[in-house]
């Protein structure tokens, strides 16, 4: 099953219904080609003719790779009964609009009733660290009383919806009905992952952020932004009085220091090491287990335990704390709530399958995440040996695949090398840039083996009792393309069955 597509339409916003003639009137442009469709009414609007259904609008988006109106026969045919695009279709009424992608995130919010208005939207970006901060938040925020939604890359979790989505941050059309689905089920405020394509693709546009967070900002989605400056410039556009109440900004990051000095909003900062930020964790202690520390905040101090492992959760934690007591969420129980977070899909998660070893399997999948978690990694194997298993996902960042090879065979004893999601890419030439940097470094053992269950049953078949085996770059992505063929694969379920086929393992 397409996970995008279960999705979409999971709960359909009954309320949401108004005429062609008002949507043409809202947008200021007449009706082309539909005499008399004036008062047909508009169920939904939605920009994927997979997933349309009787009575949608459709907008159609010029893209990189398609114009929308590439499938209005499809539309037409599954009952759509209006076209929004920027030129007139030929079997639809149509309204025209100069930019379709632009018009869409504030249309499709102002059809479903503004839903962020009325919630408490607490927005987190940055490049490492959201779908994590985003779980964090969404328990202090439980934990505090509060009826929570959750949309997150790795799960869209609330009344009406439980999902896996394909994007970390969905397109607006589905954005706005996920809202209006939580505002009508009673939810009060919801934590939200958005990516710097969102906000560059205005899918976040008409929608009204409470707070948004920061994490860090590190050289990753260059071939989709450029340069750092236009990736930070992209990220620094949420942090205005106009789309975000309060800013809460990681400090400890360069950028995040960069920002906090330039916001044109309320600002809250967080650091585990300034004592001039507003949040402060002291007392840090990491462990096998997890890590604990004491945020210092302006409404006293609270001792948080988390149960999620590495050392860069104390950061994410922290700026999920100071997200919650900046919006006047009581700090004891957003505090009790971080720490009941026992784990993050495909985020330093442990697999358990009776085996003496430790096997982790996470999402990491630039150089900033390798640097701040193997260290940690490297100090779980009390003597014993790292043994990574790395990749590159097809259609992204190319730049950063040797660098990843170079980084994970600096720390690691052994670095397997294998597939991961090409895409429309040449698998073995994607796999032979991580490996051209993994075998610049000379020091560990490097191995190739293309296909990703025998890349983990060479690594449990290595393994010994001190060892510790990382499988890196997926996640909870259980998605993978290789070319027009998608397949479903779960690092985590197969790792478990490769340790338990490993004879004495
Ligand atoms: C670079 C990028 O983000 N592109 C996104 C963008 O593509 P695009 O504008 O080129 O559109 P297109 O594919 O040509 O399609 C044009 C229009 O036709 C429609 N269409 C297309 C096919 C079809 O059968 N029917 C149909 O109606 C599409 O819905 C779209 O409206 O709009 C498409 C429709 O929503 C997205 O699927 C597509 O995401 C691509 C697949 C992608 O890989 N995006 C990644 C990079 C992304 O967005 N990642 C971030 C997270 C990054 C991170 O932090 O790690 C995310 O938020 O997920
Ligand atoms: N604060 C952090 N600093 C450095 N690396 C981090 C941090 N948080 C997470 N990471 C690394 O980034 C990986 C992804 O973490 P997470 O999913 O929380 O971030 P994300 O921003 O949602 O990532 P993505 O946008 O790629 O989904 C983790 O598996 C870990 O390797």
């Amino acid at each position: 099953m397409n996970p995008e597509r279960s999705g979409r339409r999971t709960d359909p916003d009954p309320g949401a219904r108004l005429t062609i003639a008002r949507i043409a009137d809202h947008l200021g442009t007449p009706i082309v080609g539909g005499a008399g469709a004036g008062p047909i009414m508009v169920r939904d609007i939605d920009d994927d003719s997979r997933t349309i259904r009787p009575g949608d609008a459709y907008l159609a988006i010029p893209g990189s790779r398609w114009h929308g109106l590439d499938f209005e026969r499809e539309v037409a045919a599954a009952g759509a009964v209006l076209v929004i695009s920027d030129r007139p279709a030929s079997l639809l009424p149509t309204l025209v609009v100069d930019e379709p992608r632009r018009v869409m995130g504030p249309l499709t919010s102002w059809f479903h009733g503004n839903p962020s208005r009325d919630l408490r939207i607490f927005g987190v970006t940055g490049t490492n660290g959201k779908t994590s901060t985003t779980h964090f938040v969404d328990a202090a925020l439980t934990a505090a009383g509060e009826a929570a939604g959750l949309i997150s890359g790795a799960r869209i979790r609330g009344p009406g919806c439980d999902v896996v989505p394909a994007r970390t941050t969905p397109e607006a059309p589905m954005l706005q009905r996920t809202l209006a689905t939580f505002r009508r089920h009673g939810i009060t405020c919801c934590a939200m992952e958005v990516s710097s394509h969102a906000i560059d693709q205005g899918r976040v546009d008409g929608t009204v952020f409470r707070v948004m967070a920061f994490t860090n900002l590190s050289d990753d989605h260059l071939d989709y932004h450029d340069s750092m400056e236009s990736y930070f410039a992209t990220k620094a556009a949420m942090f205005t009085a106009d789309r975000t109440q309060v800013a809460v900004i990681d400090i400890d990051d360069e950028w995040g220091a960069r920002l906090a000095a330039g916001t044109t909003t309320e600002t809250w900062t967080c650091s585990t090491s300034r004592p001039d930020a507003d949040v402060v964790a002291t007392g840090i202690r990491t462990g096998p287990l997890g890590a604990e520390f004491t945020a210092h905040t302006p409404y006293g101090r609270a001792r948080i335990g988390l149960q999620v492992l590495g050392p860069h959760q104390v950061g994410n934690a922290l700026l999920a704390l100071t997200s919650a007591v900046a919006d006047g969420v009581d700090l004891a129980a957003a505090a009790e709530g971080i720490s009941s977070v026992t784990g993050i899909p495909g985020r330093c998660e442990p697999v358990h399958a009776g085996q003496a070893y430790r096997a982790i399997v996470d999402y990491m999948h630039n150089t900033a995440g390798q640097h701040a978690l193997f260290p940690y990694l490297r100090s779980l194997t009390e003597g014993g040996r790292l043994i990574v298993v790395i990749g590159a996902t097809g259609g992204r960042d190319p730049g950063k695949r040797e660098p990843l090879g170079e980084v994970a065979a600096r720390y690691a004893d052994v670095v397997i090398v294998t597939d991961e999601s090409p895409e429309d890419e040449d698998p073995g030439a994607i796999r032979a840039r991580v490996l051209r940097g993994a075998r610049r470094a000379a020091s560990a053992l490097v191995i190739e083996e293309s296909d990703r269950q025998a890349a983990f049953s060479i690594a449990t078949t290595m393994a010994g009792d001190h060892d510790v085996v990382v499988v890196t770059g997926r996640g909870s992505d259980t998605f993978r393309r290789y070319g027009p063929e998608t397949t479903f694969f779960d690092d985590h379920t197969e790792l478990r069955r490769a340790i338990l086929e490993t004879p004495g393992g």
